[in-house]
């Protein structure tokens, strides 16, 4: 596999982050790989860290790596989640779920102390919703909820895979929504979870406190708390 140079420079300096005996939250996608190689790496030189995992593919990975996986009913908090996005702004709202793991990756950034994101710089954007909004939802009456989804004007399309509609680790469907540019985040994200049916959408607001961007030369810039 060709290194991307860019999300490798961001996930190492996230994991700089990281200090023994922390519980420590993995994130999914492309760019959250690196990083739990980056801790792997770091567990097999002594550093002793537990670590909970936002999927299914993640908490593969992590245990392929020696990295221990510890049960939530083991946990009282998370100190550190570190996970990519889809898009960010510089106000650190982002769009997530491109891998259809936003919902898991939202419930354990929410609990956790602090949420590192990390990203090339292709991600970050002036203004989210260029990356079509992942929706995820539950497949009972989805249909309905589609049509619910439509009179918020926001595009939802079923998201497949192979032909067959893609299904979560929760068992739910996605609705990717095509908006265009959002131009208040905070108001739509209220409107889709109003509606029953959504389980939970992609705008993570309020959630992330540093941003770490990687660039092609291996450097990265650091935005929001930097400590
Ligand atoms: O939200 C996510 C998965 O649900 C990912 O964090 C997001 O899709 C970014 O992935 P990548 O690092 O592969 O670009």
């Amino acid at each position: 596999m060709q290194i991307n140079i860019a999300k490798k420079a961001a996930a190492d300096k996230a994991a700089t982050f990281i200090e023994p005996g922390m519980t420590v939250g993995l994130g999914t996608g492309s760019t959250a790989y690196y990083v739990i190689m980056r801790i792997g790496e770091m567990v097999k030189e002594g550093l002793e860290i537990r670590a909970v995992a936002t999927s299914v593919e993640s908490e593969q990975l992590a245990k392929a790596q020696g990295i221990t996986i510890v049960p939530f009913a083991a946990i009282s908090g998370i100190d550190i989640d570190i996970d990519g996005a889809d898009e960010t702004d510089i106000q650190l709202r982002l769009i997530k779920g491109g891998g259809g793991a936003l919902l898991r990756e939202k419930i354990i950034a929410a609990a956790a102390g602090r949420m590192i994101v990390i990203a090339d710089e292709s991600k970050l954007v002036s203004q989210l919703g260029k990356f079509p909004l992942p929706v995820e939802i539950i497949p009972f009456a989805h249909e309905l909820t589609m049509h619910q989804l439509e009179k918020l004007k926001v595009a939802p399309v079923l998201r497949t895979r192979e032909g067959q509609l893609f299904i979560t680790d929760n068992g739910n469907y996605i609705a990717d929504c095509h908006i265009g540019e959002i131009a208040a985040p905070e108001k739509l994200h209220a409107q889709l979870n109003d509606i029953p049916g959504v389980v939970e959408n992609g705008l993570f607001i309020g959630l992330a406190s540093t941003l770490i961007i990687g660039t092609d030369a291996g450097e990265v810039r650091i935005y929001g708390r930097q400590d």
